[in-house]
């Protein structure tokens, strides 16, 4: 069997005492597009930040690129939700997507003719080119966004992991990463990203479905089925579903807990 992305075998990941994650076993394969879908809190992003090496593993096995985590942190670019930089932070945006240079070429050695070459090209991939000399905190939530792409494939990997990399984003910058995201798969490399969008996840190559553990994984027919994503979402939440129409989520805030509770109180069978 080919060399897998990932794979968990009984995987418990935690914050702290709060298991964001109860024991999960999948695999991802390498290669394509694999979206991470579930509604909020169910444990997408602390999935990704398990694979990113970010996170340490409660419990069970997580074996990336058929190797240890930390072995192979540095063939992964991720790219969080949210990156926090204190206000007021001097940092342009150039120094921003150089930040992605420092996990190859450390925080010491000096900058080289690949390194601001690779600067170069993520700033003009991610259309940012423009913006290099301005201000994180001068830019609108969109711009920000692709800076923080262009920061991930700054970095040069095999692995693109993006938390929401749509979320909030105009049409242009969607378009925009939804084309990284294809070239990096023509490319050979992986994308793993979080998505609430279903029709974003029906046209990945795998998906992976959250529920405060792995509830399925495997090809989006297999997973996005009218019964898992009604036991997920909960009863009545979505119209149609991969085995029929095209599912609309009209409460797609719905909690693990909200959830338990349908079920505890009949409301899903
Ligand atoms: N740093 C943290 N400390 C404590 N609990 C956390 C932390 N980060 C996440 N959690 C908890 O872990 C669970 C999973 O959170 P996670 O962020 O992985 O969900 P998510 O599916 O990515 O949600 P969303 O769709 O809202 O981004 C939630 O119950 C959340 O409250």
């Amino acid at each position: 069997m080919s060399c897998a992305l990932v794979e968990a075998r009984d995987l418990v990941l935690s914050h702290g005492h709060q298991v964001a994650l109860h024991s999960s076993s999948f695999r991802i394969p390498l290669g394509g597009v694999t979206a991470v879908i579930g509604p909020n809190g169910s444990g997408k992003s602390t999935l990704l930040q398990a694979i990113a090496g970010v996170l340490e593993p409660a419990s069970g096995t997580l074996t990336v690129l058929g190797g240890s985590v930390r072995d192979n942190r540095q063939r992964i670019s991720y790219v969080m939700q949210s990156v926090v930089y204190p206000v007021g932070t001097p940092m342009t945006v150039r120094d921003v997507v150089r930040m992605g240079r420092y996990p190859a070429a450390g925080w010491l050695r000096p900058f080289t003719k690949a390194d601001r070459a690779a600067v170069r090209d993520a700033l003009e991939q991610m259309k940012v080119e423009d913006l290099a000399g301005r201000h994180l905190d001068e830019l609108s939530g969109g711009q920000r966004q692709r800076v923080y792409v262009a920061q991930g494939l700054a970095q040069g990997h095999e692995v693109l992991m993006l938390d929401e990399p749509m979320t909030g984003l105009d049409i242009t910058s969607a378009r925009t990463i939804d084309r990284i995201i294809h070239a990096e798969t023509t490319h050979g490399h992986s994308v793993v990203l979080t998505t609430h969008d279903l029709d974003e996840a029906r046209a990945a190559d795998h998906v992976i479905l959250v529920h405060g553990r792995v509830v399925a994984s495997g090809r989006p027919e297999e997973v996005m089925t009218r019964s898992n994503l009604e036991a997920v979402y909960g009863l009545g939440s979505l119209h149609g579903s991969a085995d029929g129409d095209a599912p609309v989520l009209v409460d797609p805030d719905c909690t693990p807990e909200e959830v338990q509770e349908r079920e505890q109180s009949g409301q899903i069978p």
